[in-house]
């Protein structure tokens, strides 16, 4: 079952000032023996500050090339072909490496998928964690983890990154990212993917206790509805390279716009009535950035002629941003 979608706080509401972040009509490549990929495409949206945005979308469809581009770390073969990525005055999409290496770790924080694999196995958490830190004396950061709720650690930070679970070094890891450097852009990647549950849950708390405490904002990756059900004010909902549908955490749930959104909730488990089926989206992902149209076309059950030949716009529907020809219509 989905956790009710917040309310969008006053941080999230309609932004007072300039958005922390404005991506406009971003488009990213990879080159590949077949020709380019187009693994993001069109891509536009604005980040508030203190906002936390969730990407929804299955396996390829563009969420990490989205994020990578976003920290400017995309692999070798892949490039930022066309766009904009506004973060204050600079435009991250052409801003010199020097420039974004400070940045990065900066003003601008990641919150690695697996922590084991962003820690050093052979050296103490404590020492990793004030070097992290630039050398922060102890006082600062018994202060630091007490406050985030890992007092319980404190006297084991001389023990190596294998003595403690994948949770507790996870809840470390954000509680640096976030209060350490005190970014004002955090961007995860599947952060709770590798957890159970119960540590799932205690991680997106803390996520949110930090946006509440200092302000940040967050876009936040994950292919599972549930988990962004739980910490998004704004969803946006990637198919093959394109944001297909952009609103309030709630109106996704609520009152999901784009065919491919509502194939989306209808395939959760636990949406359906009991002892029906589950439901899975008929078809794949694959090789649908390459053709001419809707590239959920294939897949689509409102699917009409002009879906295979034209692209859609973006066009606003009440809330929310949709890229799909059929968007006003009751379908
Ligand atoms: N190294 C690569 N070389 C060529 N194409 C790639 C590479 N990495 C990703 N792609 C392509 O880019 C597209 C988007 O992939 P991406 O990994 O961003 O999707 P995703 O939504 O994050 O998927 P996942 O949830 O599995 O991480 C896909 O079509 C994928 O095949």
């Amino acid at each position: 079952m989905f956790a009710k979608p917040k309310t969008a706080g006053a941080a999230s509401s309609a932004p007072a000032g300039a958005p922390l972040l404005s991506v406009q009509d971003l488009a990213v490549t990879f080159r590949t023996r077949n020709g380019g990929v187009p693994a993001v495409r069109e891509v536009s949206f604005d980040l508030a500050r203190g906002e936390i945005l969730g990407l929804v979308g299955e396996s390829g469809s563009g969420k990490s090339t989205l994020l990578t581009a976003l920290m400017r770390m995309l692999p070798r073969n892949a490039e930022i072909t066309d766009g904009r990525i506004g973060f204050g005055d600079a435009d991250l999409a052409s801003l010199k490496e020097n420039d974004m290496r400070r940045l990065r770790g900066g003003r601008i924080g990641l919150i690695p998928q697996r922590p084991m694999t962003s820690l050093s196995p052979s050296t103490s958490v404590g020492r990793q964690l004030r070097w992290h830190l630039d050398g922060i004396g102890d006082g600062e950061l018994k202060e630091l983890l007490t406050g985030v709720g890992l007092g319980t650690v404190l006297d084991r930070l001389d023990g190596y990154p294998f003595e403690f679970s994948g949770g507790q070094l996870q809840r470390l890891l954000i509680a640096v990212a976030a209060l350490g450097k005190q970014p004002d852009l955090l961007l995860a990647d599947e952060p709770t993917t590798t957890l159970d549950a119960t540590v799932q849950a205690q991680v997106l708390k803390l996520l949110l206790e930090l946006r509440d405490r200092t302000g940040l904002s967050m876009v936040f990756v994950t292919h599972d509805l549930g988990v962004i059900s739980q910490v998004s004010d704004r969803i946006g909902v990637m198919y093959a390279g394109l944001l297909v549908e952009l609103a309030p955490a709630r109106a996704v749930f609520e009152t999901p716009r784009h065919p491919y959104t509502r194939a989306l909730l209808e395939a959760v488990p636990g949406r359906g009535r009991r002892g029906e089926p589950l439901r899975t989206i008929p078809g794949s992902v694959t090789g649908a950035n390459r053709l001419p149209g809707c590239p959920f076309a294939p897949r689509c059950t409102a699917v009409i002629d002009r879906c295979r030949e034209e692209l859609p716009e973006v066009r606003r529907v009440g809330d929310a941003l949709v890229r799909c020809h059929r968007a006003e219509e009751e379908i």
